[in-house]
């Protein structure tokens, strides 16, 4: 009797969730489709979506203890009066590289630090680039629908595609995704060109300034930045046409960052030649006309999506909470002032 009480282990007291660091969240990000047992093992997430409360009201209840919040590029923005509504909020992580969704003004005014997804995206958003590439080049997709509906046997040989290999690629935005899409298109036999706000000394590969001129210097055209006030439209009909009738787009960066309009035209009028698209200005709608075309490839925003990414993803946001709350560097810091 003496001897088993002794083998049985002091029972710990139970880590109740409120005795956790608090985590604000207003709408899970798609991380938490996965892995939210994680977070909530390690803090006390305080969901706005599961509240019968109003969003302003929930964020008031909280507004003296909620000095971290979790977002991500697909919930409600980050606008500054969500931020006015918590004054002890210091830090912001989202889910997402991007940025566009948080009002960084009011960030910065307010001295809340910024970390983001940093770079566990880049290579699978390059896969992807390079992926819906091909498919317009090659119509993967479109002798896919070919096959499936009995069009082989009945019509015969599928249309010829177009060579992926000595193509001249322009990049816009040369940030770590850029880098990555032009390692791999290099890899192809491609050309690689650029536009980004400066030039990157660690490459050699042409550089312009402008985004016509390289638009008029390519076949295709990687869009790679982030979305901005300076690169929202900066994809114009003007763009388009300097690409011309054979060029091809692909965007993985953010719809807004191309006039979606001014596309759709310019595809529907074969003003261009095709576009990949995972990302559009009003997700998630899509316009309707591009479903008729089987020079586009479409997919859902999906670039990131691959079980790999969000483990790492998992890591690097909850390393990023735990840094904060221990006082050490966040892991993937984008703006601290
Ligand atoms: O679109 C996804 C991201 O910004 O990470």
């Amino acid at each position: 009797m003496a001897s088993d009480q002794a083998s049985t282990p002091p029972r710990l007291p139970e880590i109740q969730s409120h005795d956790l660091p608090q985590v604000i969240v207003l709408h899970p990000p798609p991380v938490f489709n996965y892995f939210k047992d994680l977070f909530s093992k390690k803090f006390h997430l305080l969901k706005a979506w599961e509240s019968s409360l109003p969003r302003h009201e929930f964020l008031t209840n909280h507004a003296h203890s909620a000095q971290a919040m979790l977002c991500s590029g697909t919930g409600p923005p980050i606008s500054a009066d969500i931020i006015r509504l918590l004054p002890s909020l210091s830090l912001v992580v989202t889910t997402s590289a991007g940025l566009n969704h948080i009002d960084l003004t009011e960030c910065r005014n307010r001295g809340i630090s910024i970390a983001n997804a940093g770079e566990v995206f880049s290579e699978d958003v390059a896969d992807l680039a390079v992926g819906l590439l091909i498919d317009v080049f090659r119509k993967v997709s479109a002798s896919d629908r070919y096959v499936r509906h009995g069009l082989w046997a009945t019509k015969g040989d599928y249309p010829l595609g177009s060579k992926l290999g000595g193509k001249r690629i322009g990049i816009v935005g040369l940030g770590s995704i850029g880098f990555q899409v032009a390692k791999r298109l290099q890899a192809f036999g491609c050309n690689i060109s650029y536009n980004s706000r400066k030039r990157k000394d660690f490459v050699s590969y042409p550089f312009y300034t402008n985004v016509c001129e390289l638009a008029a210097n390519s076949d295709v055209l990687i869009i790679c930045c982030g979305l901005t006030e300076q690169t929202r439209h900066m994809i114009n009909r003007e763009v388009l046409l300097a690409l011309g009738k054979e060029g091809v787009i692909v965007n993985i960066g953010r719809g807004a960052i191309i006039h979606e309009k001014e596309l759709v035209q310019c595809l529907v009028q074969g003003e261009i030649g095709g576009a990949g698209l995972d990302v559009f200005e009003n997700e998630p709608d899509v316009p309707k006309e591009l479903f008729e075309l089987d020079n586009v490839v479409l997919a859902p925003h999906m670039a990131v999506f691959t079980t790999e990414s969000f483990k790492d993803l998992c890591d690097l946001m909850i390393g990023n909470l735990e840094a904060f709350f221990s006082k050490k560097p966040l892991l993937s810091l984008v703006m601290n002032e």
